[in-house]
């Protein structure tokens, strides 16, 4: 529909639906097939395989192994429920597409800004397609161009909130976003209230209790709990003619869930434990549940333990899709992108001191020592990797120092302080001291990245893959393994699947993005290697 002139304040009554990406690209070649509804590719995964001769010698072998992938061409209308929509994050990312969906723009003090979606890896930044083959320049499109995936503007949005603050005055309540961009979109979020939510006081800070006025009766889990769930997500899709929904977690931290046999350490077990409204069973374990059974994407935003062993072997049972977990937004990411360049470089880093203050209700709630332990535990084991691949620097068991401390102080809001020291080992004794002041507006920072984890997940579920094997091809195409590890470039603790690595550099992680994506329409890797600039 074409906008209308602007109304009276500022935004054009029409919805404007992003007009369908034009593709950029196509790729010629005769291992990719391109039809009205699919893309169809032969890849060839080239990896190496290592083992080790008699005296212990690694011996490398290049390995080959051929898959059928194939990706749905149609854009599907997809809603995204946020449980937690009315707080910061909730209320930001909600004014931040509507905002972009009218093509906004508002006076700040600093002068006129537009909407835009800065902080996005998939809207925000380009990936190199390959190199011209007259001037051998890069060619680098927009990374949401790489495979037909939605664009934001056209996601529907609704959620569940103990808080029960329609998302305009939850957006006051939040003070992130500037009053002239409030006033533009204040008329729509006011027509928008959170659903009830589940309550179980036990698992998040004491100090939430107050704000707590939309809860679905019940203070443990409960079958009814999870019934009631999925029905708001059967209603929401209907109402707003939805092929499909995302769920994202976006509520308070809360503390981690005992792991206990016969409790929630099978399938089974968690859900008989819901049944008998055993009270070791958390919120987000109840939403997950409720997602996988109604067979729709859920993403943990937040660092706790919601994916219990249960959790997931009813994901894999189900062949429903699970991410997490805690948005990768600010002072981790920093951390997990320079400790990958020190370590890389040979640096002997041994002290890592991360430090920061906020005064969100995020914070409020961390300032409480069972959530702030979860987001402890987050924030902390995001080296592990990166450390323990470098056995020239690190001993077995040798890690650097690493301490996390996180303190509530009200005055500065969502605008996080994030200070940090990186003390490192350098050649013949030396030392090299790094301090970063990083001042993050959080929610700011973090709603790119609820964007991103919808957008990966939704494509993820128009990819299949079939294997070509030594008895022959797979019978039938099967979508990618329920947890997606896909998703850890937006994530502190990426979930992966049961027995797998988990990969915290943050070259890595994009790495794994774009080359997947590239996989799915037939192209090679990116390797940098320019050998086409190296070989003349
Ligand atoms: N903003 C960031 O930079 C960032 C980064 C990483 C992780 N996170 C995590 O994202 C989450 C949200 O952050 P925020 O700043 O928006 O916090 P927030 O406190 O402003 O919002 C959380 C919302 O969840 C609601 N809530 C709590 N329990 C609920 C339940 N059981 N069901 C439904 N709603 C419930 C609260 O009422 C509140 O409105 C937190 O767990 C935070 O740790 C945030
Ligand atoms: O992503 P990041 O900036 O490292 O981590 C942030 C923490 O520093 C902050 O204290 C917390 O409130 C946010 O939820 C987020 O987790």
């Amino acid at each position: 529909m074409a906008p209308h002139a602007d109304d009276s304040n500022g935004f054009a009554n029409g919805v404007v639906e992003a007009t369908p990406a034009k593709e950029l690209f196509t790729v010629s070649s005769p291992n990719v097939e391109y039809t009205d509804n699919f893309i169809k590719t032969k890849y060839t995964y080239r990896t190496t395989a290592i083992s080790q001769d008699a005296d212990g010698k690694y011996v490398a072998a290049p390995k080959e192994t051929l898959y059928d992938f194939k990706v749905d061409r149609k854009v599907p209308k997809v809603g995204v429920m946020l449980v937690g929509w009315g707080g910061n994050n909730g209320t930001t990312v909600t004014a931040g597409i509507l905002a972009n969906r009218r093509g906004l723009v508002w006076e700040t003090k600093e002068g006129k800004r537009a909407a835009n979606y800065y902080g996005s890896v998939i809207m925000g930044s380009t990936t190199k397609l390959g190199t011209d083959s007259k001037t051998g320049r890069e060619i680098n499109i927009p990374f949401n161009h790489l495979l037909p995936m939605v664009h934001p503007n056209d996601l529907t949005i609704g959620g569940w909130d103990i808080s029960g603050l329609n998302l305009a005055d939850a957006m006051d309540r939040a003070k992130v976003l500037e009053p002239s961009l409030k006033s533009l979109v204040r008329k729509e979020l006011a027509t928008m209230k959170p659903l009830p939510s589940i309550y179980y006081p036990d698992f998040i800070a004491t100090n939430q209790e107050e704000r707590a006025d939309n809860v679905i009766p019940g203070s443990k889990a409960s079958w009814a709990h999870v019934e009631q769930i999925r029905k708001d997500i059967s209603e929401f899709k209907a109402a707003n003619g939805l092929d499909k929904v995302i769920v994202q977690w976006t509520a308070n931290t809360e503390r981690y869930a005992d792991i206990l046999e016969g409790v929630n350490d099978t399938a089974d077990s968690l859900l008989k434990s819901i049944e008998s409204g055993h009270d070791e069973i958390s919120p987000s374990t109840v939403f997950a549940v409720a997602c996988i059974l109604e067979g729709v994407p859920f993403i943990n935003g937040s660092p706790q333990n919601t994916f219990v062993p249960g959790a997931i072997q009813l994901a894999e049972k189900h062949g429903a899709f699970i991410g997490g977990d805690d948005f990768k937004s600010g002072q981790t990411k920093m951390k997990s992108a320079l400790v990958d360049f020190l370590i890389n470089a040979g640096i002997k880093l041994t002290s890592i001191a991360s430090y920061n203050h906020l005064g969100n209700n995020d914070g409020m709630n961390l300032s409480s020592q069972k959530q702030f332990r979860s987001k402890e535990i987050s924030k902390s084991n995001v080296v592990d990797d990166m450390v323990a691949a470098n056995t020239v620097l690190y001993k077995e068991g040798e890690h650097p120092d690493h301490t996390v401390v996180i303190k509530y102080m009200p005055a500065v809001g969502d605008d996080k302080r994030a200070l940090d020291e990186y003390y490192a080992e350098i050649f013949l004794g030396g030392h090299q001291t790094i301090s970063i002041f990083n001042v993050c507006e959080d929610s700011l920072l973090a709603s790119p990245l609820i964007i991103d984890l919808v957008l990966v997940a939704e494509i993820m579920t128009r990819i299949e893959w079939k294997a070509h094997t030594e008895d022959g091809v797979d019978a039938k195409y099967a979508g990618f393994h329920s947890v997606l590890s896909i998703l850890s470039y937006m994530l502190k603790a990426p979930l992966t699947p049961p027995g797998t690595p988990v990969i915290n550099s943050l070259a890595k992680q994009r790495a794994a993005l774009t080359n997947i994506f590239r996989a799915c329409v037939g192209l090679e890797p990116e390797s940098d290697m320019t050998l086409e600039h190296k070989l003349f």
